[in-house]
C-alpha cells in the first residue's frame, strides 16, 4: 500500500505536469476542422506547428493553417484523391481557376506559377489543361516551348505569334510583354473606372498568361548577357503583373535555383511538383518546411502550396483517355477571342 505521502507527491507531479488547451473538432464533409486556443502558454509555439503530426495522426491531408483570433485552425480533409476533378470541371471565373474541388488557383490575388516534375509526372497535361480553360474564358495566352516539345504542336490551332519556340521569337515576346504591360499600366491610369490600386480586372481589361515551359532549358541556351536580359524581364513581370494582369506560368522539370534567386521564387505564389522528386527539388520548390513527400504511381499526383505555405497532395484534373486537346484548345481559343470581341469591340 502505498504511503500518503507517496500519494500526496503523485498527485503534485500530476498537477504540475497536466495541460488540458481549449482544442475543438468539427467533421463535415469528408473535411476535419481542428481548432486550438491560443492562449500564450508556453507550449502555444507547439500549437502552430502541428500540421504534420494531425496529418500522420488522423491519416488526412492538411489544406490549409490559418491563424484567427486566439485561435489556430487546422483544416484537414480524409481523402485528397476524391477531390480531384475531370477536366470539364475546371472552370477560370472572377480571377480564380478551378483546380480540385477545393483547389483554386487565385491568380488575382496569388499571381504567378511554378510547376516542376519529372518525365511522365503529368505537367503537360496540367499545362494543356490550364491552357484549355484559360483560353475560353477570354485570356490572353503565349506559349513559349523553347523544346519544340509538346506545346509547339498548338501552333496549328492557336493565332500567329501566339506559340513561340525559337531563341528570338521567346525573347521577342518576353520584351513585347514587358513594353505591353508597363504601357497598360499608364493606359489603365486614364481609364473611367480606374481609382487608386486598382487592378486589370476593375477596368475591364483580360489578364495574359505567358506559359514558358522547360525554361531552364532556355536559360541554358543562352549567352550570359541574354541571360541577364532574359531574368530581367521576367523580373519585371513578377513584381508587376498581379495589377496589370500579366501572369507567369513557369514550367520546368527540375527547377534551377540560380533562375529563381533574387526573390523570384517567392513572386511565384502557386507552385506545384509533380511525380517523382528529390528532395533538394522539393526544397527547391517548396523552401525549408516540415513535411514528409512520398511518391505514389498516380499520373498527375503531386504536391502543391497554394500561396498560403501550407503543402497539400495534389492531383491534376483528371483527362479522359483520348482527349484531344488540339481541337479542344483551337475551339477555345475561337470562344476566347469571341469573348473579348463581345466585351470589348476595340479590343481585339
Ligand atoms: N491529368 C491526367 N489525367 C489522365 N492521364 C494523365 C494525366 N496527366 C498525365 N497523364 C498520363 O501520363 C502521361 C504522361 O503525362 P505528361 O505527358 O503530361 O507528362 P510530362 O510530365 O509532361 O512528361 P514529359 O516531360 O516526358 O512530357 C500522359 O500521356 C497520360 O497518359
Amino acid at each position: 500500500m502505498e504511503s500518503i505521502w507517496s500519494l500526496t507527491e503523485k498527485k503534485v507531479t500530476k498537477e504540475k505536469i497536466t495541460y488540458f488547451p481549449r482544442a475543438y473538432y468539427r467533421v463535415k464533409k469528408g473535411y476535419i476542422v481542428v481548432r486550438i486556443a491560443l492562449d500564450m502558454s508556453r507550449f502555444q509555439d507547439r500549437f502552430l506547428h502541428l500540421g504534420e503530426d494531425l496529418e500522420n495522426g488522423l491519416y488526412c491531408n492538411l489544406i490549409e493553417r490559418e491563424v484567427e483570433e486566439n485561435f489556430v485552425k487546422y483544416t484537414l480533409l480524409y481523402d485528397m484523391q476524391k477531390s480531384r476533378i475531370p477536366i470539364k470541371q475546371v472552370t477560370v471565373e472572377d480571377g480564380s481557376m478551378r483546380l480540385m474541388d477545393h483547389v483554386y488557383w487565385e491568380f488575382d490575388k496569388m499571381p504567378h506559377m511554378l510547376i516542376a516534375g519529372g518525365t511522365g509526372g503529368g505537367k503537360t497535361y496540367f499545362i494543356l489543361t490550364m491552357i484549355e480553360a484559360l483560353l475560353k474564358s477570354g485570356a490572353d495566352v503565349r506559349i513559349l516551348d523553347p523544346k519544340r516539345a509538346d506545346l509547339a504542336d498548338l501552333e496549328t490551332v492557336m493565332p500567329e505569334k501566339t506559340v513561340l519556340s525559337k531563341r528570338n521569337g521567346i525573347m521577342m515576346t518576353l520584351r513585347k510583354s514587358v513594353e505591353e504591360m508597363l504601357q497598360r499600366s499608364e493606359d489603365m491610369k486614364q481609364m473611367p473606372a480606374y481609382q487608386t490600386g486598382s487592378n486589370y480586372a476593375d477596368v475591364g481589361l483580360s489578364p495574359v498568361f505567358i506559359v514558358f515551359d522547360e525554361f531552364v532549358a532556355f536559360m541554358e541556351m543562352l549567352d550570359p548577357k541574354e541571360k541577364m536580359q532574359a531574368l530581367e524581364y521576367m523580373k519585371q513581370l513578377v513584381m508587376l503583373g498581379r495589377q496589370m494582369g500579366y501572369f507567369l506560368i513557369l514550367a520546368a522539370q527540375r527547377p534551377d535555383a540560380k533562375y529563381l534567386a533574387d526573390g523570384i521564387r517567392d513572386q511565384f505564389s502557386f507552385r506545384v511538383a509533380l511525380g517523382k522528386m528529390s528532395e533538394s527539388g522539393y526544397g527547391m520548390m517548396f523552401g525549408d518546411v516540415d513535411k514528409t513527400f512520398s511518391y505514389k504511381r498516380i499520373k498527375g499526383r503531386g504536391y502543391a502550396d497554394t500561396g498560403t505555405s501550407v503543402i497539400i497532395e495534389f492531383y491534376t484534373p483528371f483527362v479522359p483517355r483520348g482527349y484531344d486537346f488540339l481541337n479542344k484548345i483551337g475551339r477555345a481559343s475561337e470562344e476566347g477571342s469571341e469573348r473579348r470581341r463581345r466585351q470589348s469591340p476595340t479590343a481585339v
